[in-house]
């Protein structure tokens, strides 16, 4: 695991954005097209912004980019909550991508449907065999969860399934999502965590034994792949190093 700690969310934003930026261009040398799972919430809201300006909108090659998401709130496409409409407003309207390679979580079917369409969407797209994205970006709550994947919940423990959903009450919404063992598969996760309300559960999650009931972000550990921590100094705070 390599931890990255920015000054302040805007710093770490401008961080993440040139290290995409090169990471697409390093795994575009030896490969035709590149696959990009995005995170909803606030905190990548910034770098989405980033990313559809210059230079990151000249030099991407966003043609050749597949969009797929980590979690959905299953709310209308409208609703302000919607991870991908977030992911639309912020960058995917801004730059050119074709429309056939952003791959959504449906939210107009129904929450089981939308996560059983969606295993089919990955199972068509990589084969039954792999599932290996190149760059997945989590965020962190400050429960600490990651995707949907909440403290406390059955989802924690699902090995089977690449896509589930269900009801989350605390929220009183349902809830679709990858699973920890599909994210592992990815050839590099990337997390970006800001502010020091998270500063606890980061020390947690990152120094602290594996309790994934409890920190369900513990779960995600690349078997092959790299594992970034892209933090700003407020959620290092509270860490030793
Ligand atoms: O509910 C969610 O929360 C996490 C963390 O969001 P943040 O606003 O604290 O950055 C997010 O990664 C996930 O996609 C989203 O559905």
């Amino acid at each position: 695991m390599e931890l990255h700690i920015a000054k302040d969310p805007a710093q770490l934003s401008e961080n993440v954005a040139a290290w995409i930026s090169n990471y697409i261009l390093e795994v575009l040398q030896s490969q035709e097209r590149f696959t990009f799972v995005l995170s909803g919430g606030n905190t990548p809201k910034q770098l989405y912004s980033l990313l559809a300006k210059a230079p990151y909108n000249m030099v991407i090659p966003w043609e050749k980019i597949h969009f797929f998401w980590g979690d959905e709130r299953d709310v209308p496409f409208e609703d302000e909550r919607n991870n991908a409409r977030m992911a639309f407003e912020s960058l995917l309207d801004k730059v050119g991508v074709n429309p056939e390679n952003i791959h959504v979580m449906r939210t107009d079917i129904g929450p089981e449907e939308s996560a059983a369409e969606y295993e089919k969407v990955l199972k068509s797209y990589f084969g039954k065999e792999d599932t290996t994205f190149d760059l997945v970006l989590l965020g962190m709550g400050d429960d600490g969860h990651t995707l949907s994947l909440f403290p406390g919940l059955p989802i924690v423990h699902e090995k089977k399934a690449w896509v589930k959903s269900f009801f989350l009450e605390a929220q009183d919404m349902y809830r679709i999502t990858l699973t920890a063992p599909v994210v592992n598969k990815a050839a590099c996760v990337l997390f970006l965590t800001t502010g020091a309300n998270k500063a606890i559960t980061l020390k947690n999650v990152i120094e602290g034994t594996f309790d994934a009931e409890k920190f369900p972000s513990q779960l995600i550990r690349p078997e092959e792949g790299e594992l970034h921590w892209f933090v700003d100094e407020a959620a290092a705070g509270a860490m030793e190093i």
